[in-house]
């Protein structure tokens, strides 16, 4: 699922996982810490986990995996299991609205098993008080009953190591985070890494695939494997109709093209907001309802689905007067950039951009 209700549902350079995904991704996955590509930091930090863990023969600390989604992080979990020979039980914060939910699922949890919870910040309030206490004591009160009637049956829950997910680390409130005692930060990949992904996958798929096509599908992956392997099956698509099925740079940078994904992983909404704000606005600064009614969009689409990734890309700055293009936007789009910076042209000044890097007031 997407998260964002804003973003088109059949968009190919989501980050979020479709159908066909869920389908092909359990095919991909890497299923021991050695075949996991990139993330070195927390991989090493994590093996250290998991092998002190097994030296002691105790169940490892809890784990708190957070980043932008399609990174990794329920393949991480289902590492940690393997490498523990341990069971998985996978849910999600959102699967949980009701303390018994989540009382039911613990209690029948077998001793060392690993609970993987998926967007734990989701998770209703009276449940994650229940957590609190099973991540700390084993143990959960379950109450019977109702009004001044109600009593707590306590109930011991065998030891279990809990593997939390979220794409909003900030938003856990800090009672919970402290529960943890390890928290993996993952970035976004490098080309290189995202190379290896795509060789990797291609292999599995049984695609013949040459470096620079791997290349190629990497650089046009936003950083994320789950994109990756996406953009891969697009263009194994088109090798095998157009072509006798195996893939050259050539022919995956068409495939690409076919399906509106540009060199730098932009889609057809990416560049016409790009496209709105250089040809229309002379490079801004303009308001986000005025892009947004020029694109055709909702505000809301153009600004959580389009500019987390403009942004990040160095292509858009928000600033407090409006969105502005940078001069790497001008260049992408095969334009020059005005000479006058300030009138539609480059923006300079830092102290225009909002001092949290978020969303500054529109003028
Ligand atoms: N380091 C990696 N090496 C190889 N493949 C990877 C790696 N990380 C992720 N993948 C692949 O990317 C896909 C998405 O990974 P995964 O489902 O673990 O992401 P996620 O972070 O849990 O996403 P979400 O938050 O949306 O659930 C999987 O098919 C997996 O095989």
């Amino acid at each position: 699922m997407s998260p964002y209700d804003s973003e088109p549902a059949d968009r190919l350079v989501t980050a979020a996982a479709d159908g066909e995904d869920q389908a092909v991704e359990a095919a991909l996955r890497p299923r021991l810490l050695d075949e996991f590509i990139g993330q070195e930091r927390v991989r090493e930090q994590l093996s250290l986990v998991l092998q002190a863990a097994r030296q002691r023969g105790t169940a490892p600390d809890h784990v708190l995996l957070s980043g932008p989604p399609g990174l990794g992080k329920t393949t991480l979990s289902m590492i940690i299991a393997a490498e523990l020979g341990a069971p998985i039980r996978i849910t999600s914060g959102p699967a949980i609205q009701h303390a018994g939910d989540l009382a039911a699922i613990l209690s029948s949890l077998a001793e060392g098993e690993v609970l993987f919870l998926d967007e734990i910040h989701r998770m209703s309030r009276p449940a994650e008080e229940m957590l609190y206490m099973a991540m700390e004591d084993f143990r959960v009160d379950v109450i019977v009953g109702k009004g001044p009637g109600a009593t707590a049956i306590p109930l011991e829950l065998p030891p279990f190591t809990l593997v939390g997910a979220t794409t909003r680390a900030g938003l856990l409130p800090p009672p919970l985070r402290d529960r943890f005692g390890f928290t993996g930060h993952m970035e976004f990949y490098a080309p290189a890494e995202l190379e290896r992904v795509v060789h990797r996958s291609a292999a599995l798929l049984d695609v013949r695939i040459d470096p620079a096509a791997a290349a190629e599908i990497a650089g046009r992956s936003r950083g994320t494997p789950r994109i990756a392997n996406r953009l891969l099956r697009r263009v194994r698509d088109y090798a095998q109709v157009r072509h006798d099925g195996a893939v050259t740079a050539e022919i995956a940078a068409r495939a690409l093209d076919v399906y509106e994904v540009d060199a730098r992983g932009l889609d057809r909404l990416d560049r016409a907001v790009l496209d709105a704000l250089l040809r229309l606005f002379g490079g801004g600064p303009v308001g986000l309802s005025t892009l947004a009614v020029a694109v055709g969009e909702e505000a809301e689409t153009v600004e959580e689905v389009a500019e987390p990734f403009l942004v990040r890309e160095g292509l858009l700055a928000r600033t407090p007067r409006g969105r502005i293009a940078t001069a790497a936007a001008w260049r992408h789009l095969g334009l020059v950039p005005p000479a006058q910076p300030g009138r539609g042209g480059v923006p300079a000044q830092p102290e225009l951009f909002a001092p949290d890097g978020g969303v500054a007031p529109e003028a």
